[in-house]
C-alpha cells in the first residue's frame, strides 16, 4: 500500500455516472493512503492559469520599494509581502519570497469582537501601472479555485461515505468566507545558503490547491514509510492536499501528509509556486463536530497500518479553540513582527521576551 509517486486524478471522469464511481474509487484511495492527489483536466481554463503564471515573475521582479510598501506589517490580516527568509520552519530559516493574498473581503470586525475575527480582511496589492492586469487575474483565479474547492468537499464526504453535504456545515455562507493563498518565489542556490525552500510541515485547514508555477522539481511529500518521494510539476493539474483540519474531523481518515521544498540547483532559475489554502468558518470548534463514518470505510483506514514517525511538527490547539483563533495564532507565530504591531496581546503571550529574529512558521 506504501506510495511511490502522487496519484493523478481526471476530473473529466465525473461528467457520467458509470467514470463517475471510478473516480470516487481513486479519491478514496488517495485520501486514505497518499493525502496527496493530482488533479488534471480541472474546471479552470488553461487560460487562466497560464495567465496567472505569466505574471509571477513580473510581480516579484517590482523594484524593492514597490514590495515594500505593501509589506504584509501594514495589514491586521496578515496580507502582503514578506522577504526572503523571515519564516522558520523547525528551527531552520525557509529560503522563500512571498506575498499573501486572500479572496476579496471586507473586514466586519470592530472594537469588541473576538479578536480571530479580525484575521479575515481585504489584500494589499501592487500598483495598477506596475502590473496591469495582475488584480483582476489573480482574483479570477482565487473565485475559480474557491469554487472548485466547495465542489470539491463534496466529492471528499462521498468518497468518505457521507452524504454529499456532509462536510458543508464546516462553511459559513460562502460570500462570509474568505480563503487564503500565496505566491512564492525559490531563488536558486547561487542566491540562498541552505536548500530549505520550506522545511518539512502539514498544513493546517481543510483542502490545499497547489499551482506549480514553473518546470521545476522540488516539492516532496513524505511516504507512510518515512520516505521523501517527488511530486514534479505536471502543467495545467493542481495538486491537492489535505490539511489537519480535515484530518481530524474525518478521524483520520482523509490524511494529512508531511511534505517540504527543496530549492532549485545552482544555475537553475527561480521555482515559483501558488498555493491556495480553502479555509472554514472561524467560529467553529473541531471537536463539537463529531461525524459518523460507514464502518467499513473506517476499516479501510485501520488496514492502511502503522505510519512512520513523520518530520513535522503538529497542530495541537484545533480541538480546543475556535478554529480562526488557532489559525491567528499561526500566523502570530510565523510572523511576530505583523502581530506586535496588530495584536499585541497574542504577541506579549507568545513572544514575552520580545521580537525574535525570525518567526517560526510550523
Ligand atoms: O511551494 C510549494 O510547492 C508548496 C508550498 C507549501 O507547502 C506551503 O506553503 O504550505
Ligand atoms: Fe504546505
Amino acid at each position: 500500500m506504501n506510495f511511490q509517486s502522487v496519484p493523478i486524478l481526471d476530473y473529466s471522469l465525473l461528467s457520467n455516472s458509470e467514470s463517475r464511481s471510478i473516480f470516487i474509487e481513486q479519491l478514496r484511495h488517495a485520501l486514505i493512503n497518499v493525502g496527496f492527489l493530482y488533479l488534471k483536466n480541472p474546471p479552470v481554463t488553461d487560460e487562466t492559469f497560464d495567465s496567472l503564471v505569466a505574471y509571477i515573475p513580473r510581480v516579484f521582479a517590482l523594484p524593492q520599494e514597490a514590495k515594500d510598501a505593501i509589506a504584509m506589517t501594514n495589514s491586521p490580516h496578515f496580507l502582503g509581502y514578506s522577504k526572503l527568509g523571515v519564516e522558520r520552519t523547525k528551527g531552520a530559516s525557509d529560503q522563500r519570497e512571498q506575498f499573501d493574498f486572500a479572496t476579496p473581503l471586507e473586514s466586519e470586525w470592530k472594537e469588541g469582537d473576538p479578536e480571530h475575527l479580525r484575521l479575515w480582511g481585504p489584500s494589499q496589492w501592487p500598483k495598477e501601472n506596475d502590473v496591469p492586469g495582475f488584480k483582476d487575474t489573480l482574483n479570477l483565479y482565487l473565485t475559480q479555485v474557491a469554487d472548485l474547492s466547495y465542489e470539491f468537499i463534496g466529492l471528499v464526504a462521498e468518497a468518505l461515505g457521507l452524504p454529499r453535504d456532509g462536510l458543508d456545515q464546516f462553511y459559513d455562507a460562502h460570500e462570509k468566507m474568505q480563503h487564503r493563498a500565496k505566491i512564492v518565489k525559490y531563488p536558486t542556490l547561487d542566491e540562498v545558503s541552505s536548500d530549505q525552500g520550506v522545511g518539512p510541515h502539514f498544513d493546517g485547514g481543510f483542502l490545499t490547491f497547489l499551482l506549480q508555477a514553473s518546470d521545476h522539481p522540488g516539492l516532496q511529500v513524505q511516504n507512510l514509510s518515512g520516505q521523501w518521494i517527488d511530486v514534479p510539476p505536471v502543467p495545467h493539474t493542481f495538486v491537492i492536499n489535505i490539511g489537519k483540519g480535515l484530518e481530524g474531523v474525518t478521524q483520520g481518515l482523509a490524511r494529512a501528509t508531511s511534505h517540504r521544498v527543496l530549492s532549485p540547483p545552482r544555475g537553475a532559475t527561480p521555482r515559483y509556486s501558488v498555493p491556495f489554502f480553502q479555509n472554514i468558518g472561524q467560529d467553529l470548534r473541531l471537536s463539537d463536530k463529531v461525524l459518523q463514518f460507514p464502518p467499513e470505510v473506517l476499516q479501510l483506514r485501520d488496514s492502511r497500518g502503522d505510519v512512520a514517525a513523520t518530520d513535522s511538527v503538529n497542530f495541537s490547539e484545533y480541538d480546543r479553540e475556535p478554529s480562526g483563533l488557532v489559525q491567528l495564532i499561526g500566523r502570530v507565530k510565523s510572523h511576530p513582527d505583523v502581530a506586535q504591531r496588530h495584536y499585541p496581546n497574542l504577541f506579549h503571550r507568545f513572544f514575552p521576551q520580545g521580537l525574535p529574529a525570525q518567526g517560526e512558521a510550523y
